[in-house]
């Protein structure tokens, strides 16, 4: 009998071929020559950019295969499960969306899956592809959710056994995704004994194996669990609304860096993943992703990172007392700069940590012998943590007021007053009653300047096109353009300075846009804006009488 095999041939030439490319293995050569040839003639620009390597102290991990540039798509990957997270307020379980409660009778209470009873958005959600095999099982059990709607944000510690479940459900309906998702790193047995996993033991394996009679032992099931707190992407829509944790298998295999080189995006309703390259990543070179908050210091990073990925974090950054200049974990050496300091050549010393890997290690004056433990560094940063999380998101006077209390006492980019600058640069421009447009203008000022602070910051810890770097540019840009105008208006600017700080304005705007326009929903928007300064330059140089920046 005769096979009909299809035989390779040469990209370059046609013939037939047997070497492949070392990048994407997918196109193949017949020489070393025409490799080369078919690399030169374009193949460079359409090769997977990335291979998966190995190593024994950081496992799998995705490395460069080319030259990568700035802003470009390294992967484009569906998400192979999603499910809610582990313990949060009613979501839907098909669309994510967080629920509010509906009145029903005389009783407040979530909409509920019409044979689950489990809260959903609608009908439509409670009749999607992705509950049915749950829906089914827990109906074939007789088992309902009893989740009812108490008080607000209250949350469910139920909906733990979701993901779980639906990653089990495929060992039938899809074997080989099951395969894919069962041999990503799990750290199981760093897990097990914590108190987590103790409760996890209890209530997730009791209720695949004893509620739902599923045929899986014990380990399988925690070690599904298991994987999806080591691998697990957190999924928000562009809004906010919906929020989920979903699995990417090629792309949880990019290791952790604190100082990252790709950001990623969530495309439509599907939540495809985009990767992008925030900085240009040459051919060799680790492609990473940040796990954990790049706002945080390094203690709470490095914590972070231990319980909830199980590895000892020792990046370059996490290496520097420094934080690669930022000062984000320091603060103030209280000898140095205690009353009567204002003069003294030690004023604004700080304490660094005496070795950032350890965190039992002690914090030392950069200048005198003064030193505090490690502990009373956590319990500082704890209760100041604390103080700044119950301020009024929406009231700037509270987080001025934070930043000056502590301005004897926490560097100005210690990462606490980096937050609250933060929620400063949100608030002002945006919050009611600090629009834009009514900001007094020593708040415009004070807008701008913390835009600059933060984008120093920015460019230190994530460099290059980060999110963080685009949304400070489009802030920034907006409050330069609105400040042009009212100087322009009472005469302390003449045209010709106006057009320059537009211009200016423009510069910004030009690179938040190209930093920003993958995002979704983000690109027509910036284009608008773009247009509109455009025009307004246009006005500058066309009319004789004024500058219109409305
Ligand atoms: C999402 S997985 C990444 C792929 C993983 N290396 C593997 O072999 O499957 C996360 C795990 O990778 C390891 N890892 C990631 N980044 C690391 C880093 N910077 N240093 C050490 N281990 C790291 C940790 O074990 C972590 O829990």
């Amino acid at each position: 009998m005769e096979h009909n095999r299809e035989i390779p041939t040469c990209e370059v030439c046609q013939k037939p071929a047997n070497q492949t490319c070392g990048g994407c293995k997918l196109v193949y050569y017949c020489s070393r020559a025409h490799q080369k040839l078919g690399w030169r003639e374009g193949h460079k620009f359409k090769c997977c950019a990335f291979k998966i390597q190995f190593s024994d102290n950081v496992g799998r991990h995705m490395i460069a295969t080319r030259d990568i540039q700035q802003g470009e798509m390294i992967m484009k990957e569906k998400p192979a499960i999603m499910g809610p997270r582990m313990s949060s307020p009613a979501h839907c379980l098909s669309c994510g969306k967080k629920l509010e409660p509906i009145k029903i009778g005389d009783k407040y209470d979530f909409y509920k899956c019409s044979i689950c009873c489990w809260p959903m958005c609608g009908q439509k959600c409670e009749k999607a592809d992705v509950h049915k095999p749950e829906c089914k099982i827990m109906t074939d059990m007789k088992y309902k959710c009893t989740i009812k709607y108490e008080e607000p944000n209250k949350s469910e510690a139920a909906y733990c056994v979701i993901a779980p479940l639906r990653v089990l459900l495929m060992k039938q309906s899809n074997p080989q995704q099951y395969e894919n998702i069962c041999n990503l790193e799990s750290h199981i047995d760093e897990r097990i004994g914590t108190p987590l996993y103790t409760i996890l033991k209890a209530n997730l394996t009791t209720f695949i194996i004893q509620v739902l009679g599923m045929d899986f032992d014990e380990e399988t099931i925690l070690k599904v669990a298991s994987i999806f707190d080591t691998n697990a992407f957190d999924v928000r829509s562009p809004d906010g609304s919906k929020r989920l944790r979903a699995i990417y298998v090629t792309a949880s295999m990019m290791n952790h860096s604190c100082r990252p080189n790709t950001r990623h995006i969530y495309l439509g309703d599907d939540y495809n993943m985009a990767l992008i390259a925030t900085v240009p990543i040459a051919k060799g070179e680790l492609i990473t992703a940040t796990y954990t908050q790049s706002l945080w210091g390094t203690l709470d990073r490095r914590r972070h990172l231990k319980i909830n990925k199980c590895f000892d974090c020792d990046c370059e950054r996490c290496r520097d007392p420094t934080e690669l200049g930022t000062n984000l974990g320091n603060i103030y050496c209280s000898l140095c700069n205690g009353p009567g300091s204002e003069h003294s050549l030690t004023k604004g010393a700080m304490l660094l940590s005496t070795n950032p890997l350890d965190e039992s290690a002690t914090w030392k004056c950069e200048k005198c012998d003064h030193f505090i433990l490690s502990k009373q560094m956590f319990w500082g940063n704890n209760a100041l943590k604390q103080d700044l999380n119950k301020l009024n998101k929406s009231n700037p006077k509270d987080f001025e007021e934070f930043i000056q209390k502590y301005s004897q006492t926490l560097h100005p980019t210690n990462h606490l007053v980096i937050q609250a600058k933060l929620a400063l640069t949100q608030i002002y421009g945006n919050q009611k009653g600090y629009i834009l447009s009514e900001l007094p203008d020593h708040l415009l000022q004070r807008k701008i300047d913390l835009c600059h602070e933060l984008l120093e910051v920015a460019d230190k810890i994530e460099p290059g096109w980060s999110r963080f770097r685009g949304t400070l540019l489009l802030d920034l840009q907006a409050a330069m353009t609105i400040q042009t105008k009212r100087e322009f208006e009472t005469e302390k600017l003449t045209k010709a300075g106006a057009q320059d700080h537009l211009m200016e304005s423009m510069v910004l705007l030009q690179e938040a846009t190209n930093i920003l326009r993958v995002e979704p929903h983000m690109r027509e928007a910036l284009e608008a804006k773009i247009e509109e300064l455009s025009s307004q330059l246009e006005n500058g140089e066309n009319e004789s009488e004024c500058i219109s920046i409305d």
